[in-house]
């Protein structure tokens, strides 16, 4: 790290690091260990989405998407979103503190909070100088998305990853924003909810640290707003419904069970698939 300047000058190194506010290193040490899950756990590196932003869906390949009946299209998003949850799941494993939550708020905090971190990890696959975001191997415009039947979700979706990338947050923020909406404390299931906070509190300290030594303490308030997100995942879960209402055998039989308890069950029903 930079060179701490020794606020003591006439302690020697030895002593300054003993007398060192011990948080202050915790606070590092988390910080650094919220990089590494996400880094870890990323889906795709960010350099590799960025290379591949030449790489767009021609008009043909966009036409055969079009075709693509609206079930077949619903499945292939429930089946990208679940891939994307698992690597959710990874990262939440790997922040310190996670696994030491009793079970059932690790699964409060992964049913409320997933989605969201996934909204915010899309800003890195998007790409805002022609509004693509990558999807099945390739960069893709909202048309892509029609046979869906599901327009102002998509439209949505597409302008909150053009705000997000805006903010050209970089991957320690992207890191710790993810591992500050996972860990919500307020959220009303929670059984052990002091030791969420005292979670929320470290990542909050570790998160200001992070903007404060780099500068960038000015994209808090281009951040989008816990209502956004939560708008926008509710949104999302209001049209599984009306789906799911349309196509039950569908949904029953095709969409992976991960899925389905995150979106589909009731919002109570605490039987998560383990
Ligand atoms: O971006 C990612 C990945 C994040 C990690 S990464 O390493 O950066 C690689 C990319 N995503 C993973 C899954 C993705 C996803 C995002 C939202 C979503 O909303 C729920 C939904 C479900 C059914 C119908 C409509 C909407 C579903 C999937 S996606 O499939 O790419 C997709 C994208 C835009 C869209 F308009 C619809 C689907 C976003």
């Amino acid at each position: 790290g930079s060179e701490q300047q020794n606020p003591c000058p006439d302690m020697n190194h030895h002593t300054f690091l003993e007398s060192a506010d011990p948080c202050m290193t915790e606070i590092e040490n988390l910080t650094q260990n919220v990089w590494k899950s996400h880094q870890e756990t990323c889906q795709f590196h960010v350099e590799d989405l960025q290379l591949l932003r030449g790489l767009i869906f021609t008009r043909e390949e966009v036409a055969i998407y079009h075709q693509k009946p609206m079930e077949e299209m619903w499945e292939r998003c429930a089946w990208r979103i679940t891939e994307a949850i698992q690597y959710v799941v990874e990262f939440a494993k790997r922040v310190d503190g996670f696994m030491t939550l009793c079970q059932n708020d690790q699964i409060v905090l992964l049913k409320a909070g997933a989605m969201e971190v996934i909204l915010v990890r899309m800003c890195r696959a998007f790409n805002c100088e022609n509004n693509t975001v990558f999807f099945e191997g390739k960069y893709a415009g909202p048309e892509i998305f029609h046979s869906l039947g599901c327009g102002d979700l998509i439209s949505s979706i597409f302008s909150f990853s053009q705000a997000l990338s805006e903010v050209q947050l970089t991957e320690q923020e992207i890191a710790l924003f993810s591992a500050l909406l996972l860990m919500n404390a307020n959220h009303p299931w929670i059984q052990e909810k002091g030791k969420v906070t005292r979670l929320q509190c470290d990542l909050t300290t570790a998160f200001k640290q992070l903007l404060k030594t780099h500068c960038r303490e000015g994209i808090l308030a281009k951040l989008p707003s816990k209502g956004r997100l939560r708008s926008l995942c509710q949104e999302h879960v209001n049209r599984v419904r009306l789906f799911r209402d349309s196509h039950p055998v569908i949904v029953h039989t095709l969409f992976p069970p991960l899925y389905q308890e995150l979106f589909s069950s009731d919002p109570d029903s605490q039987s998560i698939t383990q």
